[in-house]
C-alpha cells in the first residue's frame, strides 16, 4: 500500500536514481494498454476520456501502444491546456503519428460513440475537490454507457488514499458539501501504479498494480522526494515552523550550541537552550541567535526536572542529551525527565542509555550510533540489510523511532525502515552527532517522527557531502550547519 503523498515522494526519488517521470509515464500507458488487450481484441473501439494533468498523459501514450484498435483520444480541455512538459510531449507525438485526438471544452459537446472500452483518464492523484466540468459531465457518459470501463490509476472523483469521493475530507463515500452528489467514474477495473492505494480496496472493481520500472531503491533509501512538504508556508508566522529546546552541556559547551544552531538551519522558527547556569554564557557565546535558559549550578541533574518540564511545554520538540555528559546526576535527570515528558523528543547521546529502561509516554526519536546502539541493548552486524532488520526489531521492542548512524544509516519506528546514503567518511570528526540530533529535531517539529528521522538523516548527510566537496576530510561540524538551509531545500 502507498499514499498519495509517498508515492509523489518515491516518484521524486526515482527521478533522482536516473528514472525520470517521463519513463514512468511510458510504462504506466504501456501498462494501460495491455489491460485494454485483455478486455478487447483488436478492432474494438476505445475511447480515452484524458485529463489535462499526467493522468491524461498516461493515456495519450496508451493510445501509442493500441495499434489496430480504433481509438478516440478525447481531451477535456484545450491542448494549450495541458498542464505538464510531459503529458504536452506525449499529446504532440499522437499528432506526429496521426493518432486520432479531439478536444472537448464544453460538457454539451460530449458524446460517446458506444465504445467497447472506455479509458477513464481524466484524474489521478492530483485531483482537488468536487468533479468539475466537463470531467462530471464525461464520468456520467461512462456510467450510462455499456462499455467496460477501465480507470488509469484510480478512478477519477474517487480519493487514492481514502476510497471516497475526492474534495470530501470524511473519505466516507458520502455526497460533497455543496449539495449535489459527488459524482465519480464507475470502473470495472482499475490500473494502478507501482503498488497497491487505500482506497482501491473498498471499490467494486478489479485491481492491477502495475509495475511502471520504479527502482526499489526509490523507496528503500531517503532521496530528495523525502524533503517534500517540509518546506515552510507562506502565510505561516514566527513559531508556526518549529520550536525546539535542547537541553544538554555541562562538562561540554559545543555540543547543544551545534545541535540548537543546527536546528535554527533546519528551518525551526525558535530554538532554546537548557543547559547549567555556569555554562550559559559560553554556550551563548556561540552564537546570538540562541536562547538561553540557566539551570541552577554546573551540571544537569534531577533537581532540574521540574523546571526543564516547564520549559519543554512551550515547544514542539526536546533534543536531550548533547554534551549532557554521563554523570550519575545527568543520567538520573534523563531517566526521570522522560518519565514525566509526554511530547516529542530526540534522544541523543549520554541520554540514550536510559531509554529501553525508562517508561515514558513520550514519542522518541533515538539517535545513537552502533556503539550506542549497542550499550542500549540493540544488536548490530555488519550487512546492511540485515543490521536495518536487527534496528527494525530493536525499534518495535523500546516502542520509539530509531536512526541509527553509520556508513548507510538505518531509520525504523519498528514498522517501515528506511536506509539513508547521504554522508561521507569526513563527517567522523566530533560534533556531526550534535547537528544531525538538531536537524532531526527542527524536521520533528513539523512532521511525524520516523519521517523526521529519515529526512533528517538525509539532510545531515547532504550537508556533509557538500562540506566534503569543498573542503574534503577538513570539514567540522559547524561546515554541515552552513550547509543545512541549502540541503533542507525541497525543489
Ligand atoms: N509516480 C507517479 O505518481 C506517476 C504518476 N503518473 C500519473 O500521473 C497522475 C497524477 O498526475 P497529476 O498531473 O499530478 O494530476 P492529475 O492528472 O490527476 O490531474 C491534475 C489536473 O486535473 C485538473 N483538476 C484537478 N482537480 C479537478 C477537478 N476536481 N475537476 C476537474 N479537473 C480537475 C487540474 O487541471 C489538474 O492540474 C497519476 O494519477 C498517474 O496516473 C504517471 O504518469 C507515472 C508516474
Ligand atoms: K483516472
Amino acid at each position: 500500500m502507498i499514499t498519495s503523498e509517498r508515492m509523489a515522494a518515491v516518484d521524486a526519488n526515482a527521478a533522482a536514481l536516473g528514472v525520470p517521470r517521463k519513463q514512468l509515464m511510458e510504462s504506466s500507458g504501456n501498462a494501460v494498454a495491455r489491460e485494454v488487450r485483455a478486455l478487447a481484441d483488436p478492432g474494438a473501439s476505445v475511447e480515452l476520456l484524458c485529463g489535462r494533468g499526467n493522468n491524461g498523459g498516461d493515456a495519450f501514450v496508451a493510445a501509442r501502444f493500441l495499434s489496430g484498435y480504433d481509438v478516440t483520444v478525447r481531451l477535456l480541455g484545450r491542448p494549450e491546456s495541458i498542464r505538464t512538459e510531459i503529458a504536452r510531449e506525449n499529446w504532440a507525438a499522437l499528432g506526429a503519428a496521426e493518432i486520432p485526438t479531439e478536444s472537448v471544452t464544453d460538457a454539451a459537446d460530449l458524446a460517446l460513440d458506444d465504445p467497447d472500452v472506455i479509458v477513464d483518464a481524466m484524474l489521478g492523484t492530483g485531483v482537488a475537490g468536487a468533479l468539475r466540468e466537463p470531467e462530471r459531465t464525461a464520468a456520467r457518459l461512462a456510467n450510462e454507457s455499456d462499455a467496460a470501463v477501465v480507470a488509469v490509476d484510480v478512478p477519477s472523483g474517487i480519493d487514492a488514499d481514502t476510497g471516497g469521493p475526492t474534495g470530501s475530507s470524511a473519505g466516507s463515500g458520502e455526497p460533497t458539501g455543496s449539495g449535489g452528489s459527488a459524482v465519480r467514474v464507475e470502473a470495472d477495473r482499475v490500473v494502478t501504479f507501482h503498488d497497491e492505494k487505500p482506497g482501491l480496496a473498498a471499490l467494486d472493481a478489479d485491481v492491477t498494480v502495475a509495475d511502471i520500472g520504479i527502482p526499489a531503491a526509490a523507496e528503500r533509501f531517503t532521496g530528495p522526494g523525502d524533503l517534500l512538504g517540509l518546506g515552510r508556508d507562506p502565510d505561516s508566522h514566527k513559531g508556526e515552523n518549529g520550536e525546539v529546546l535542547v537541553i544538554g552541556g555541562g562538562p561540554y559547551t559545543g555540543a547543544p550550541a551545534l545541535s540548537a544552531r543546527s536546528a535554527l538551519r533546519a528551518g525551526a522558527d525558535l530554538v532554546r537552550v537548557a543547559c547549567p547556569e555556569a555554562v550559559a554564557e559560553t554556550v551563548q557565546g556561540y552564537s546570538a541567535d540562541l536562547i538561553v535558559r540557566g539551570l541552577s549550578g554546573d551540571r544537569i541533574g534531577p533537581e532540574h526536572v521540574d523546571r526543564a518540564l516547564e520549559l519543554a511545554a512551550g515547544n514542539d520538540v526536546v533534543v536531550l542529551g548533547p554534551g549532557l555528559g554521563d554523570g550519575d546526576g545527568a543520567t538520573e535527570f534523563a531517566r526521570e525527565f522522560l518519565s514525566r515528558y509526554a511530547g516529542r523528543a530526540v534522544v541523543d547521546a549520554d541520554a540514550l542509555r536510559v531509554v529501553p529502561e525508562v517508561d515514558t509516554d513520550a514519542e522518541l526519536i533515538c539517535t545513537p550510533h552502533q556503539g550506542e546502539l549497542v550499550g542500549m541493548g540493540g544488536e548490530t552486524a555488519d550487512d546492511p540489510e540485515e543490521r536495518a532488520a536487527l534496528v527494525r526489531s530493536f525499534a518495535d521492542e523500546v516502542g520509539h523511532t530509531l536512526l541509527v548512524k553509520g556508513a548507510v544509516d538505518a531509520v525504523s519506528d519498528g514498522d517501515a525502515v528506511r536506509l539513508n546514503r547521504t554522508g561521507n567518511p569526513g563527517m567522523t570528526v566530533g560534533g556531526t552527532g550534535d547537528v544531525l540530533a538538531g536537524a532531526v529535531g527542527a524536521l520533528a517539529a513539523v512532521t511525524d517522527a520516523f519521517h523526521a528521522a529519515a529526512a533528517g538523516a538525509y539532510v545531515n548527510g547532504l550537508a556533509g557531502d557538500a562540506a566534503a566537496a569543498e573542503l574534503g576530510n577538513g570539514l567540522v561540524a559547524t561546515d554541515l550547519i552552513d550547509r543545512l538551509p541549502e540541503a533542507t531545500r525541497d525543489e
